[in-house]
């Protein structure tokens, strides 16, 4: 592909993504499918193009005073990818497959395009919906500005070794036996970092089980909700199941972890990982989203009461992993977030009657913000005298290096203090 075929490229796909709000992923994979004319470098230049607008959306469009998605894009290849002025506009030249000349409105916007000086406000320079700004406030402080800029930068590849299989050790020779180099997360003691790039699910070790694709962060989660050899667990929205695989491998395959989703299209693909990564204990369970206000759950009647520990991964804004779907901050509206809270309190709520005297109920979400994480717990246990929030260091391993994460009885991860993604995680025990 010209260089200038690639820059059309990316302004379809940003086309796309625009009209229908689909996940960039989605629409960016969709396009690699259907263009087999496409070589690994022109897929990789289109998709690089593509996050590089989703990340700086608001810089490119307060430079621009436009948003379209050919004057986003050939902003991002001015400004942000450094071709300048000249060079942009020299891709836009009407020539076979390559963006049509630009109109002489477009030509001057680019021309004169500039980005957001150091006065403008926060939410344009680091690329967030102004309407959260409040909110982004809340939650850092100070550190705002430094936590939005790490934001917007790439993530690393996370695997998490699945200790049914073998050892962190075994784990990074296998792979790099498949050339792939990896480190030891800082704080996970089953995380390996990626130094590069790799086609995770192509390797051996991927489809053998002995590693899964898992953010550090949500690995944390994990081992502070902890499950042991025996233990009922009710992983209450468990989705794809990257948290019981990881609760099934702390459990040693003793115990019962029962992963329910309202949705069946997610919990289907649990089976498929739950048979390469060897366990054997879970089984799923469709569930409805709601219960009736004072009625029995007709989705538990073998669980009420009984559960050891309920995680409630909550659906939530993602905020935390914005790094990872950058479009995702974009597709976020205040409906949208205000229908999460909704749903965080009823899950919440639907989670504490299953958990048995003494058990607990962790809540967990990867979002940054307070309104769905402490609001979500203070309303909880408002309203659920029987429970107690415990502090998540008591729950953290003596032998591990402590994340270093803001007092409160809380978990809170974010990119700047842990390098991981964003996540929330509060344990609540029930009273005996
Ligand atoms: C954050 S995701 C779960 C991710 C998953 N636990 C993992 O680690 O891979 C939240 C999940 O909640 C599910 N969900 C949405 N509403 C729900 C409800 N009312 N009850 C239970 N699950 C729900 C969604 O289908 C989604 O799979």
């Amino acid at each position: 592909m010209t260089p200038g075929a690639r820059l059309q490229a990316a302004i379809d796909i940003l086309s796309t993504i625009a009209e229908m709000r689909h996940p960039a992923d989605r629409v960016v994979d969709g396009w690699a499918r259907a263009s087999r004319f496409a070589g690994s470098k022109d897929r990789a230049a289109v998709s690089e193009l593509v996050y590089s607008v989703l990340r700086h959306r608001a810089e490119l469009a307060a430079a621009l005073g436009a948003d379209t998605p050919r004057l986003l894009a050939l902003g991002a290849v001015a400004l942000i990818d450094g071709a300048g002025h000249a060079g942009a506009m020299a891709l836009a030249d009407g020539a076979r497959h390559a963006p049509a000349a630009l109109a002489p409105d477009e030509a001057a916007a680019l021309r004169a395009a500039v980005l957001p000086a150091a006065d403008a406000p926060a939410s344009v320079r680091l690329n967030y919906p102004e309407w959260l700004h409040a909110e982004f406030e809340r939650a850092f402080g100070g550190d705002l500005e430094a936590e939005m800029v790490a934001l917007m930068e790439r993530a690393p590849t996370d695997l998490r070794v699945n200790l049914l299989k073998g050892t962190r050790e075994a784990a990074m020779e296998a792979l790099a036996a498949e050339n792939v180099e990896t480190e030891s997360c800082p704080l996970s003691p089953w995380g390996l970092r990626l130094k590069g790039r790799a086609n995770i699910t192509g390797l051996k070790a991927f489809r053998d089980g002995l590693v899964e694709v898992q953010d550090e962060g949500s690995q944390l989660a994990c081992l502070v909700a902890g499950a042991a050899p025996g233990e009922q667990v009710v992983d209450l929205c468990a989705g794809g199941g990257g948290k019981s695989l990881a609760l099934a491998a702390l459990m040693g395959n003793r115990g019962q972890i029962h992963a329910c989703d309202t949705d069946r299209r997610r919990l289907a693909k649990l089976m498929p990982r739950a048979q390469r990564a060897g366990t054997r204990n879970i089984q799923t369970r469709f569930i409805k989203p709601h219960i009736l206000p004072g009625g029995a759950d007709a989705d538990f009647p073998d669980l009420e009461g009984k559960a050891d520990s309920v995680l409630v991964d909550a659906p939530c804004s993602g905020t935390g992993a914005w790094r990872r779907s950058p479009d995702a901050r974009w597709r976020l509206t205040p409906e949208l977030l205000e229908s999460y809270r909704v749903t965080q309190a009823e899950v919440l709520a639907r989670g504490a009657r299953l958990v048995r005297p003494g058990g607990r109920l962790v809540y967990v979400t990867c979002s940054l913000l307070p309104s769905e994480n402490e609001d979500r717990i203070a309303g909880f246990l408002g309203q659920c005298e029987d429970f107690v929030q415990l502090p998540w260091q008591a729950r953290w391993p003596d032998d591990l290096p402590v994340p270093h994460a803001p007092p409160g009885l809380a978990l809170r991860l974010s990119p700047v203090r842990c390098g991981t993604d964003g996540f929330f995680v509060a344990i609540m025990q029930r009273k005996t």
